[in-house]
């Protein structure tokens, strides 16, 4: 340790007491004197000092940068959460922290706390891997209970941005972990936001701290001890009145004229004002010569400012030197009735520096020992000038036995007596205007004492929260690093996860419209062609006489001729019932086609909705397919209406409608039939739409050639209506003939007896078939063509199976678009949810990312600051001593 007072002038830290940035100098023995030369070859503190502030200054400004932009970036980008560290409990140790954030107090995880270190001033959280614990064995190794190791209990706390979360919302307290749970992110977040504002303003508060220039001295001793003759010296003029008599009853506070506009004056400050140099107001103007009269006659309250002009430049001006503007303040002589005011005036925050002069020839009075001994309590280092030093001869016993004396009283100043004790002269400086080599080192040790303290109490206040605030930010910006990257994990693991479901299904969209148009398309048409098929084989078959569903509807039996009327109605109504059977039956089809269709769509469904993707919970009814919803009138065809007009509802009912039960003659016989038929027979060559009725005729035929008798005549040929008509023609021909008139009556007769015959004999055969045949041609009527079905006619224009085929297939396309657009309204509310599940991850990836790099810039800039300042990082540092 050297023993000058700067050495190596280096910047102070928190840690340091006054002890290690000022080397003890030995206390001065007898006959020691001071080494001038080695004095002034004191480095120059002040330039020193200037480069201090203005690093101070720039470190002040960057951190309230980061704390502005902080506090934009809880604003608009990033909700700063606030973190809480406690030991872990997992494995206790040092450095290992359990961290949890305010909003969520019940969610933690392990972390490692970094102190700072020499070649990294920031403390730093990591995630408690196995890699990372292993970095920091030696923090890690230290028991918790112990609190020097390299992490002390407060480095997991907050210093100057610790929020009370303590306080209930009613003002009740209450425990941490209730209130907290109560607090919203975004609440805490604001608290947060409010804390950095207040820390803002006493940044700024520090940086005009560190920024003034103004200094202090308070030169104030016993009564007569040469108080104004020292402040004279240190002006090199005769400002203050110097008497014999003790003479200065006031406060005399000496400032460079620069500050009064270069005029030299003394402003007396009104009783009871605070002096404020731009408001006259506040005190009364004097020139300088009258001070000696003002000084006299005032009482020892009052305060007097005085402006006199410096004539040395400011190299070596102690008022003005360009760094620190110094007022000298001449305090009245101590004795009773001003000790009281002197000691109050002294602990004033203002003052920086307390210069007691003490007589050389009369020592320390009462007074002077009682203010010497309250004032090293306040401050524990005071500036001693031991004055009119010259008038004593035995000086190392005089020194000596003031040592001794300053040892008790103070004995820090003691300690560093080599300079903060003096001998010196002032008068001589004054009246010869010699400044001897004593008060040379005095004024220099003077100004370095007042740099000193200036250091402490202006710029060590900024130093201290510079490095509590940087270490706050340190806390508060790795932590929310560590959320914040648990937070893009966690949302790159998410969209890791939903992004190829999402950009599955999008590929798949197209293939299950196709797939779901196909079931539609492909099961009502498979219902529809069904239909048809069955309905016309049911008019085929009804066409014939049969009953169309035999299995279900059996034909009536004849009952004999006398209830002809009676079986003709039964038959209708066998037929009309099989017909109503066979569309049931098609109905039946298409439910069992629907029942595949909806189950294939719910395989697509399985296909292409994701895990967890709730399936359609409609359950498919077949049984309600075809059935007519109340208030809907179900459309009972009737013969007529059917034909032209299709119908409507779970069978038609053909059968159950009395109308279409009315017989009439020509279901009995039905003489236009043969009629036509004949008349078409020969034309035609069984090419007419009615050629498929020959066989039905058949029997008919062959039993009139019975009748007839002449059927040989035809000669060989194979019975067929046309030879039979043929037959007829040839007969006809015979009654020209007089040899045929003879027999031609009776044989017309015997024609018309077999006719009859034959007509009675098969009208149990007959009347089915012409009723059928009746019910048939109603049904295929305007039937446009069997593969027009439902395509270019409306069921309107249609005839009976395409009507109904297209009525079947128009049910079972409902039910199959009723479920596609089910699973499509699945489909899309799915994509929907996938689509903005991925858009919001990939906010949050976008948001934490860009948070992450943030909050490691952030650190890197508060590491800047501290490396340009030359801060360490360590927050906890003793209380200096003043
Ligand atoms: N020989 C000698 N005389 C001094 C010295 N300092 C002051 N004096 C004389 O001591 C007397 C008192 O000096 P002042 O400066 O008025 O003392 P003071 O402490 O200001 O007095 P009050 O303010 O009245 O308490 C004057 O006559 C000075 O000339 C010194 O260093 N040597």
């Amino acid at each position: 340790m050297s023993q000058s007072y700067f050495p190596t002038y280096r910047p102070l830290r928190p840690t340091d007491s006054l002890e290690n940035i000022t080397p003890l100098a030995t206390p001065m023995r007898e006959g020691e004197v001071h080494d001038l030369d080695a004095s002034r070859e004191k480095v120059d503190d002040v330039q020193q000092y200037q480069e201090h502030r203005d690093r101070l200054t720039s470190a002040l400004d960057a951190t309230s940068s980061i704390l502005t932009d902080l506090r934009e970036f809880n604003k608009a980008s990033w909700v700063v959460r606030y973190p809480h560290l406690k030991p872990s409990s997992e494995r206790p140790s040092n450095a290992r922290r359990s961290l949890s954030f305010a909003d969520d107090p019940t969610t933690s995880t392990e972390v490692v706390l970094t102190p700072p270190t020499e070649g990294r001033l920031r403390r730093t959280l990591t995630t408690a891997d196995a890699e990372v614990a292993s970095d920091v064995p030696a923090a890690d190794q230290v028991s918790a209970n112990e609190t020097d190791g390299l992490v002390t209990k407060s480095d997991g706390d907050f210093h100057v941005l610790r929020l009370d979360l303590k306080l209930g919302p009613h003002g009740t307290t209450t425990s941490g972990p209730t209130l907290v749970s109560q607090l919203e992110k975004s609440s805490i977040a604001s608290l947060l936001s409010e804390r950095i504002a207040t820390s803002l303003v006493h940044l700024s508060k520090l940086r005009a701290r560190v920024q003034d220039t103004s200094s202090k001295v308070l030169v104030t001793g016993d009564l007569n001890a040469g108080k104004s003759t020292f402040v004279n010296a240190l002006l090199r003029r005769e400002v203050m009145p110097v008497d014999q008599q003790p003479c200065t009853t006031m406060f005399c506070e000496v400032h460079d004229a620069a500050d009064n506009d270069g005029a030299e004056e003394a402003h007396v400050v009104k009783e009871g004002c605070t002096y404020n140099h731009a408001d006259e107001s506040t005190f009364t103007r004097h020139p300088l010569n009258e001070l000696e009269e003002i000084v006299t006659e005032s009482d020892a309250e009052r305060i007097l400012k005085l402006y006199v002009n410096d004539p040395r430049d400011p190299q070596s001006s102690l008022v003005n030197n360009g760094t620190v503007n110094i007022s000298l303040i001449d305090a009245p002589g101590l004795n009773r009735d001003s000790l009281k005011t002197t000691a109050l005036f002294a602990r004033q925050e203002e003052i920086d520096v307390v210069v007691f002069v003490v007589s050389a020839e009369n020592h320390f009075t009462l007074s002077a020992k009682e203010f010497l001994w309250n004032a090293s309590n306040e401050k524990a280092y005071l500036f001693i000038v031991v004055n009119r030093f010259d008038q004593i001869r035995d000086k190392a016993r005089c020194k000596r036995l003031v040592l001794d004396q300053i040892r008790q009283l103070s004995p820090r100043t003691w300690e560093d007596a080599a300079d903060l004790v003096h001998f010196v002269d002032s008068a001589s400086v004054v009246e010869t205007g010699e400044i001897s080599d004593s008060f040379q080192t005095l004024e220099h040790s003077l100004r370095s004492f007042v740099l000193q303290k200036r250091e402490k109490s202006k710029l060590l206040p900024a130093i201290t929260f510079l490095n509590k605030i940087l270490s706050d930010l340190d806390l508060l910006t790795s932590a929310n690093a560590l959320a914040a990257s648990a937070e893009l994990k966690q949302a790159q693991d998410d969209l890791a996860r939903a992004r190829p479901i999402l950009e599955k299904m999008l590929a798949g969209r197209e293939d299950l419209d196709e797939a779901l148009a196909g079931v539609e398309d492909s099961m009502s048409g498979e219902a529809g062609d069904k239909a048809k098929d069955r309905l016309e084989k049911a008019l085929e078959l009804v066409g014939k006489g049969q009953s169309a569903m035999p299995e279900i509807v059996s034909m009536p039996r004849f009952p004999g001729m006398l209830q002809l009327w009676q079986y003709t109605r039964e038959v209708k109504k066998a037929l009309l019932q099989s017909i109503d059977e066979a569309v049931k039956a098609a109905e039946s089809d298409a439910r069992l086609i629907a029942v595949q269709g909806v189950t294939k769509v719910g395989t697509l469904g399985d296909a292409h909705l994701p895990v967890g993707v709730e399936r359609s919970k409609r359950i498919f009814k077949p049984e309600a397919m075809f059935v007519v919803r109340p208030g809907h009138h179900k459309r009972r065809s009737s013969l007529n209406t059917v034909v032209v007009g299709g119908a409507y509802g779970l069978g038609i009912g053909l059968a159950a409608q009395p109308s279409a039960l009315d017989v009439e003659f020509r279901d009995i016989i039905d003489m236009r039939h043969y009629l036509m038929r004949f008349a078409l027979i020969g034309s035609q060559d069984g090419k007419s739409p009615l050629h498929e009725e020959s066989d039905i005729s058949t029997s008919a035929i062959s039993m009139l050639s019975v009748g007839v008798g002449a059927v040989t005549m035809v000669g060989g040929k194979t019975l067929g209506a046309r030879g039979l008509l043929e037959g007829l023609v040839r007969i006809g021909d015979l009654f020209g003939n007089a040899a045929t008139r003879k027999w031609a009556a009776p044989l017309a007769g015997a024609l018309a007896l077999g006719l009859s015959l034959y007509f009675i004999y098969e009208l149990p055969n007959t009347i089915p078939r012409t009723v059928g045949r009746h019910i048939k041609t109603i049904l295929t009527a305007n039937e446009p063509g069997s593969s027009q079905v439902a395509s270019t006619s409306s069921p309107e224009q249609m005839s009976f199976a395409p009507a109904h085929a297209h009525r079947i297939s128009k049910e079972t396309r409902k039910v199959m678009r009723l479920a596609a657009w089910d699973l499509r309204e699945r489909f899309r509310q799915a994509v929907d949810e996938r689509a903005s599940e991925v858009k919001n991850w990939e906010e949050i990836e976008r948001v934490a990312q860009r948070a992450v790099e943030w909050l490691e810039e952030c650190g890197r800039r508060a590491e800047e600051v501290r490396q340009k300042a030359g801060l360490t990082g360590v927050v906890d540092a003793p209380v200096l001593a003043q």
